[in-house]
């Protein structure tokens, strides 16, 4: 762990520009081990210093390290000496670039949706489920030509992780959830910069966001499935999948909002557990103060060290009061009572840019670090 610490490692950016991208800059520019090394962007962008391209939006200064840091087209040759690469580009063009970057053995840790849904890619929220993380040897062997270093691993939905945190926590307390009925009032920061028109948003709620109900009901199963062999009749052929929760079904229904706040997605979420008789909301609480993430516990230096906080007071969590609760790293619960439908239910709130976006990536990174799963040299 010292050596680890002692060590510094390039590392690069692509969509450094955006709204994730500005976020990844903010947090590795005060990074213990990792350095920014290389940025990328579009064409739009490459050529020019960092600070001319970027439209920053942060609350802090763009870092001096990146301001006169010449922005990259996206192609692995400007990358070659990163030991991590992450990525938050525009899910209209992530699929090849991070393909491509993972075929020059970079280890790719991205935030946009193109691989969650691939088999053999672990989508993983770092406070939930760093197991998953021994899916990637699978990913290198199954590629033609199998690969040494190069991989992708992506994080999930802001929204997903925002719920899947309580829900991982309480599943490891008291088993199997078996259905969850989520209503999210998300940020307008989701959407990337400019995002929703004013016009649309201000003194308004949008009922819908599209593919977004689709995507936790879906990323959810994965994230808290585990991984089984691949094979039934036990073959032997050693690949891992992902159980998608089969062993004990959950049937997840979410409804999506956009709402006019600017940063920190809130969702009230309401569980049936398939324990008989659930836990009592005082239990629920407990267990969920008492939650602590592998990615804690091995020293990953951005992981919180109180993953979620249980507010006692009626009106909390709310965005603007809590969402830079450990840096904007660890999610807020509220509200813990009795549901006279399903058995619980309680509000959740999680920084959609922090632990919903960039944090949840640097902490994964830093666990493939810790873990030895990225070499430390670049490929
Ligand atoms: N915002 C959020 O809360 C969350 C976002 N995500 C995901 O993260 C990713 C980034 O989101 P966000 O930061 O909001 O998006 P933005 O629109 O703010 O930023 C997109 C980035 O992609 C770059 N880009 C666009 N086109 C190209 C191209 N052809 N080649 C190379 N780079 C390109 C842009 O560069 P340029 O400035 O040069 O155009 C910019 O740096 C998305 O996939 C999004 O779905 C995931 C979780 C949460
Ligand atoms: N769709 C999310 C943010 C996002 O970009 O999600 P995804 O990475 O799953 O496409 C929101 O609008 O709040």
């Amino acid at each position: 762990m010292n050596q680890v610490n002692q060590r510094q490692y390039k590392v690069g950016v692509l969509g450094a520009t955006g709204t994730v991208g500005q976020r990844f800059i903010s947090l590795l520019a005060e990074h213990p081990f990792f350095v920014i090394h290389a940025l990328g962007a579009s064409s739009r962008s490459a050529g020019k210093p960092y600070s001319k391209a970027v439209n920053w939006k942060q609350t802090r200064a763009i870092p001096a390290v990146v301001r006169e840091m010449v922005v990259q087209e996206c192609v692995p040759e400007h990358f070659k000496d990163c030991v991590v690469v992450f990525s938050g580009l525009d899910a209209d063009v992530a699929g090849d670039i991070e393909h491509a970057f993972r075929v020059a053995d970079l280890a790719v840790f991205s935030n946009a949706k193109n691989y969650r849904r691939d088999p053999h890619v672990p989508l993983i929220v770092p406070l939930v489920n760093t197991s998953h993380f021994s899916i990637i040897p699978q990913q290198q062997r199954l590629h033609a030509p199998p690969l040494r270093k190069g991989f992708i691993v992506t994080n999930a939905n802001c929204s997903t992780t925002a719920v899947v945190v309580p829900l991982g926590a309480l599943e490891r307390a008291f088993g199997p959830i078996e259905s969850c009925m989520i209503t999210t009032m998300q940020a307008i920061s989701g959407a990337g910069y400019p995002g929703v028109p004013s016009l649309d948003i201000v003194d308004n709620v949008v009922p819908y966001i599209p593919g977004e109900e689709e995507k936790i009901e879906w990323e959810t199963l994965k994230i808290l499935g585990g991984l089984a062999h691949a094979d039934d009749d036990d073959s032997g052929s050693g690949l891992l999948a992902f159980d998608m929760h089969a062993a004990q079904p959950l049937r997840i229904s979410a409804s999506c909002t956009r709402v006019p706040v600017v940063e920190g997605h809130t969702e009230c979420v309401s569980v049936r557990f398939a324990r008989r008789p659930p836990p009592s909301p005082q239990q629920v609480r407990e267990a969920l103060q008492a939650y602590t993430s592998e990615a804690y516990s091995i020293g990953c230096p951005s992981a919180p060290r109180h993953t979620v906080f249980v507010h006692e007071e009626p009106d909390r969590p709310q965005p603007r009061l809590d969402r830079d609760y450990q840096a904007g790293a660890g999610v807020s619960v509220g509200r813990v009572r009795q549901c006279r439908v399903l058995d619980i239910k309680f509000v959740v709130l999680a920084n959609n840019v922090a632990i919903g976006a960039a944090t949840s990536s640097i902490i994964n990174a830093e666990y493939a670090v810790l873990k030895g799963i990225v070499s430390a040299t670049a490929a």
